[in-house]
């Protein structure tokens, strides 16, 4: 498979007042075009980091990332914009849904703007709400609401899907479904997928498992037989 993403000696420093904090401290991986990736590591280890920086809606000390063919870590605000619009669907642990908008206009709002978007009520069947197109989200569960979430991020139609502890504020059936529904779109629009959580039950079913700790790549593993999450009990 086809490099997609390459981070390279990738450091990240914080400062608070005077004292520096080191997020990222030489963080190299890839990841190939298709692949299911989980970055596990604890609390504080740099996994929202990577994504954020990843995402474009952060940036590096130094170091470089590579999505495609191109260097990430040169662009400039205006094409970091672009690029987080144009190439890639953000799935928070809060849906961050637009509470005076119906499910179908919130995945509407941010498809639109996208050029190659698909149509929002199509993925919205796909992802099972199909009658609950016309509701707000104040009226659905929180399985539902992240379901609109990832309807939204899908219909964009991006390179990349990245996920920050998508299931963090979900029980654990409901959990367990949004990550199946992550697990399918996947694998039936070969899209990347990367997945930030804390929960290492859930490395099996990845093709790639990235384990991240003190801002460093602890290590890297390959499932050569990927799990369906039906199949992982935690
Ligand atoms: N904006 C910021 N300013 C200062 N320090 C920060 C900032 N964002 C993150 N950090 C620090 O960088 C380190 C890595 O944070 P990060 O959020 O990437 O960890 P994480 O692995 O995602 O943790 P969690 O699972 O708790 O979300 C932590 O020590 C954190 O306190």
């Amino acid at each position: 498979m086809k490099t997609l993403i390459e981070f390279k000696k990738v450091t990240k420093q914080y400062k608070i007042g005077e004292v520096p904090i080191k997020a990222l401290d030489g963080v190299d991986f890839s990841i190939s075009e298709g692949e299911f990736v989980v970055i596990l590591g604890a609390s504080g280890a740099g996994k929202s980091t990577i994504l954020n920086i990843l995402g474009g809606m952060d940036t590096a000390t130094s170091g470089q990332v590579f999505v495609g063919d191109q260097e990430i870590t040169t662009f400039n605000e205006k094409k970091l914009t672009e690029y987080r619009g144009e190439k890639v669907g953000f799935v928070f642990q809060f849906y961050n849904l637009i509470p005076n908008l119906t499910t179908l206009e919130n995945v509407e709002f941010a498809a639109e703007v996208c050029k190659n978007h698909l149509d929002a009520r199509d993925i919205l069947y796909q992802v099972g709400l199909r009658d609950r197109i016309k509701n707000f989200p104040s009226q659905l569960s929180g399985g539902e609401q992240q379901r609109v979430a990832i309807a939204r991020a899908v219909a964009k139609n991006p390179s990349l899907l990245l996920c920050d502890e998508p299931t963090g504020a979900l029980d654990y059936v409901t959990g367990k479904s949004v990550l199946k529904l992550l697990q399918d779109v996947n694998r039936e629009t070969k899209k990347c997928v990367v997945l930030v959580t804390h929960n290492s039950a859930i490395a099996p079913m990845a093709d790639k498992v990235i384990k991240v700790k003190s801002g460093m790549i602890e290590s890297v593993a390959i499932n050569d037989v990927k799990q369906r999450v039906e199949g992982i009990e935690w």
